[in-house]
């Protein structure tokens, strides 16, 4: 346990003035959750439908955080590329980078399946998927210019031209002093092997200011590398990068935030009666990544992330249930009224 914490704008800054707190990069789905849980998909009969995709979930919960987000992507050009496109003007998302697709490409779909809550799955529906048809041509340059940070997701990086795209906005971000942050963010639809995922994962990673997965997603990053699978290892290797900061996710276990300074923060879960198991990393994403863009301590970023993910482990969708700061202060006044105040320090 650290007595002492240290406040992120001394580790990472960002430029200001710029219109935008962050523009995320990546899809935006659909998830159709069983409103019928706790048996499987092929029993569940009813399902709610929610705007999903992991950037777009973070997106949507840096937005009701206060943040002013842009959006690169590319929708169906029908009622679901509406449907989502629309949710993100109502919640003042900037949807002036979503290119509507022209070739019959499909909004990506996720069934869940949540059979307990600690067993959940999903499915994507991936095939002839809209936003890896996203062109480099929709990223311009005075898009990132005007962003005070901006955020990839690994997925992006499976196929050409979205591929392409990720490439062109990693370089415009390096040429305007634009901080970048991966999220490996991966699911295994769209990629064909993993030496393919760690050559386009490893490329970005070291452009990377922040570097946010699990430990599975750095191994996959780091398997052309030679790296032992240990979390200080990767810490170190990707500070002699460009990192300065490097979030290691261990679902219930909890996280660890490593800093460029050689020091390292961990936080707990906060103890909640959890409905499924997806949707904590969006969560924590947008409750950490808010803190870190407005400076805050450390250990304020990882408890404002550790709050926000169990919110949306014990809620039954993604998007919608991202909370206000105001909600994320009071859950976390419950939970060390309840359980003390040390309750996500490690
Ligand atoms: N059962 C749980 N109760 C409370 N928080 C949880 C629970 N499961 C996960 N979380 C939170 O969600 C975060 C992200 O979960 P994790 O499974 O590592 O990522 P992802 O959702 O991206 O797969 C964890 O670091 C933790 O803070
Ligand atoms: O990322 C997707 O395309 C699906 C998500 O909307 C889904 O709900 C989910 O799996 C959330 O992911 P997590 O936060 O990484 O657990």
């Amino acid at each position: 346990m650290h007595n002492k914490s240290i406040l992120t704008k001394d580790i990472i800054t960002f430029p200001t003035n710029r219109k935008f707190d962050m523009t995320l990069l990546g899809r935006v789905a659909i998830d159709f959750n069983p409103v019928d849980y706790f048996q499987t998909l092929a029993e569940s009969t009813t399902f709610k439908k929610y705007v999903g995709g992991s950037p777009a979930n973070t997106a949507v919960g840096l937005s009701r955080l206060g943040k002013n987000v842009g959006f690169i992507s590319a929708v169906s050009k029908d009622r679901f590329g509406e449907y989502v496109t629309k949710y993100f003007e109502n919640e003042g998302i900037d949807t002036s980078h979503i290119m509507t697709c022209q070739h019959g490409e499909k909004l990506g779909l996720t069934f869940t399946e949540i059979l307990s809550k600690d067993e959940s799955s999903i499915l994507m529906y991936r095939n002839q998927i809209a936003d890896l048809a996203l062109e480099p041509s929709v990223v311009d340059e005075e898009y990132i210019q005007n962003s005070k940070s901006l955020l990839i997701s690994g997925t992006a990086l499976a196929q050409s031209p979205s591929r392409d795209a990720v490439l062109k906005a990693v370089s415009l971000a390096k040429k305007n002093h634009t901080p970048i942050i991966f999220d490996i963010d991966y699911r295994s639809y769209n990629w064909t092997n993993t030496d393919e995922i760690a050559v386009y994962y490893s490329l970005v990673a070291r452009e990377a200011d922040i570097i946010m997965g699990s430990r599975e997603e750095f191994d996959l990053t780091e398997k052309l590398l030679g790296l032992d699978s240990n979390d200080k290892t990767s810490a170190d290797y990707w500070f002699k990068q460009n990192a300065k900061i490097i979030v290691i996710k261990h679902g219930k276990e909890g996280s660890t935030a490593y800093l460029s300074n050689g020091e390292d923060y961990s936080i707990k879960p906060f103890p909640i009666d959890a409905l499924k198991s997806f949707g904590g990393g969006d969560g924590y994403a947008a409750g950490f990544l808010n803190g870190v863009l407005n400076g805050w301590d450390i250990i304020e970023c990882l408890e404002m992330g550790s709050a926000e993910a169990a919110i949306l482990v014990a809620s039954h969708g993604c998007s919608d249930f991202m909370p206000h700061e105001s909600e994320v202060r009071t859950f976390i006044k419950d939970e060390k009224a309840k359980y003390g105040d040390m309750v996500a320090r490690v």
